[in-house]
């Protein structure tokens, strides 16, 4: 069974410490959200998963042992991102042809049809596509070359509602068609969110959560009413955020211990929601107390940042 597993992995670049004491282990196949803000390090263990890059601590293990340097987890490894550049003389039937020689289970057929689906002429050079087209044409050699261990890194940046839907279906069927560990890292991965099994939630370079998404989510609620009610639902619970939504009114987010129920009393008026994954883990992650309005209201009364 294919097993992904980092051990007190840590990534410097000159002082900068990019990600720290990351454990965390990825086993069997599922599709994973691995998610963080701007800055939180996930193409940094992206790419130490891949082996692109060295750990400078701790280990990251596949396939039998250290990805770095191992050729069998190269082989069994496919990762991509918006950054992933082709040779330059290549178009983009000879990047399929490669990819064809290079993964065995490389289904070439579909990569050929999907290819055509989204007006991706096999005569086109890599570097003149947009910038969804590339990022289209990275996720459908990512996901046709059929690898064991799958790394798509913000695989749907730049792209159309419509390209995103068609893609998100596509990463289903390939998923369905051919199990396989799949991990999706972004911050914008709507539309994707009910294909977690599980989440991974990265913030200033370390593990936050590992989760079953669906257990993610289910802590999470949105709490709105009259701002005396919706305080003492919350009183005693973690509260992630809390903003006036019109006076007097107020909207809360909580996160709540594994296994515990909020207890909303009827007739106080109150309205308890779901919250998206998006949302929890923005909400988790969140930065200032306020949010984007504290910032305002601070520079209204000019206080010192
Ligand atoms: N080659 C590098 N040299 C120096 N610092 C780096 C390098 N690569 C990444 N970093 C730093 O490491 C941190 C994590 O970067 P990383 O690209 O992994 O974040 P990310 O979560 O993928 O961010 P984003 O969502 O913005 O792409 C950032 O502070 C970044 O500036």
């Amino acid at each position: 069974m294919i097993q992904l597993e980092f051990e007190k992995a840590e990534k410097r670049f000159q002082g900068k410490t990019a990600l720290r004491d990351l454990t965390l282990s990825l086993e069997g196949e599922k599709i994973v959200g691995l998610l963080g803000r701007n800055g939180a390090g996930k193409t940094t263990a992206m790419k130490l998963a891949a082996g692109f890059l060295k750990p400078t601590g701790g280990d990251v293990r596949a396939f039998g042992g250290p990805v770095f340097n191992s050729l069998l987890a190269s082989a069994n490894t496919i990762y991509l991102s918006e950054d992933t550049r082709f040779p330059y003389t290549l178009t983009l039937g000879g990047i399929i042809d490669e990819l064809a020689r290079a993964y065995p289970n490389f289904d070439r057929g579909l990569a050929t049809r999907l290819m055509d689906y989204f007006t991706l002429p096999s005569f086109m050079k890599h570097a003149s596509l947009s910038k969804g087209m590339r990022n289209t044409f990275n996720l459908i050699a990512g996901l046709t070359a059929r690898c064991p261990l799958t790394l798509l890194d913000e695989p749907l940046n730049g792209m159309d509602a419509a390209v995103r839907k068609d893609l998100t279906s596509v990463l289903l069927k390939e998923f369905i068609e051919a199990p396989r560990l799949i991990v999706v890292s972004g911050h914008q991965l709507q539309g994707l969110e009910d294909l977690f099994e599980e989440v991974a939630i990265i913030d200033k370079g370390r593990l936050l959560i590992h989760e079953e998404a669906d257990a993610f989510k289910e802590r999470f609620k949105r709490i709105s009413g009259k701002a005396d009610a919706v305080g003492a639902a919350t009183e005693g619970l973690r509260v992630l955020s809390r903003r006036q939504s019109l006076p007097g009114m107020e909207e809360t987010v909580i996160e709540m211990e594994p296994g515990t129920a909020l207890f909303a009393p009827s007739g106080a008026g109150l309205t308890v929601s779901s919250l998206s994954l998006n949302d929890a883990y923005i909400a988790l992650t969140g930065g200032m107390e306020g949010g984007i309005d504290r910032v305002y209201a601070d520079t209204a009364r000019k206080v010192k940042p």
